[in-house]
């Protein structure tokens, strides 16, 4: 089991993390990727799809054609772990290799 972080634990993460931001009425972060058509946003998830399941740590997210939104909290603490800003570094990761940030 991961450590739930504090909020300033949260905010000091947040820093490195281009895009990313806290939700309201949750402890979570999110972010909203938009990529240049479809074809790359369905790409980033297969991607990211990959990285998930290799970690155990499956996003929530949503597609709207070239849009994709992302929430991510560790569900076993109610809150966001380590886990999480993993994910969201390797999903920046990810977005910057197809040119999108
Ligand atoms: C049993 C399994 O390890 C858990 O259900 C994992 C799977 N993927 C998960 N993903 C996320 N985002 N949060 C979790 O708490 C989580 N738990």
């Amino acid at each position: 089991m991961v450590e739930r972080l504090s909020a300033e634990a949260r905010k000091a993460a947040l820093w490195e993390l281009a895009g990313w931001s806290e939700t309201s009425g949750r402890e979570a972060i999110a972010k909203t990727f938009v990529f240049k058509d479809f074809n790359e946003a369905f790409g980033f998830m297969a991607r990211a799809a990959l990285v998930a399941e290799k970690s155990d740590h499956h996003p929530e997210w949503k597609n709207v054609y070239k849009t994709v939104e992302v929430v991510l909290s560790t569900h076993d603490v109610g809150g966001v772990t380590k886990r999480d800003i993993d994910l969201a570094k390797a999903m920046n990761a990810i977005a910057r290799q197809l040119g999108v940030s």
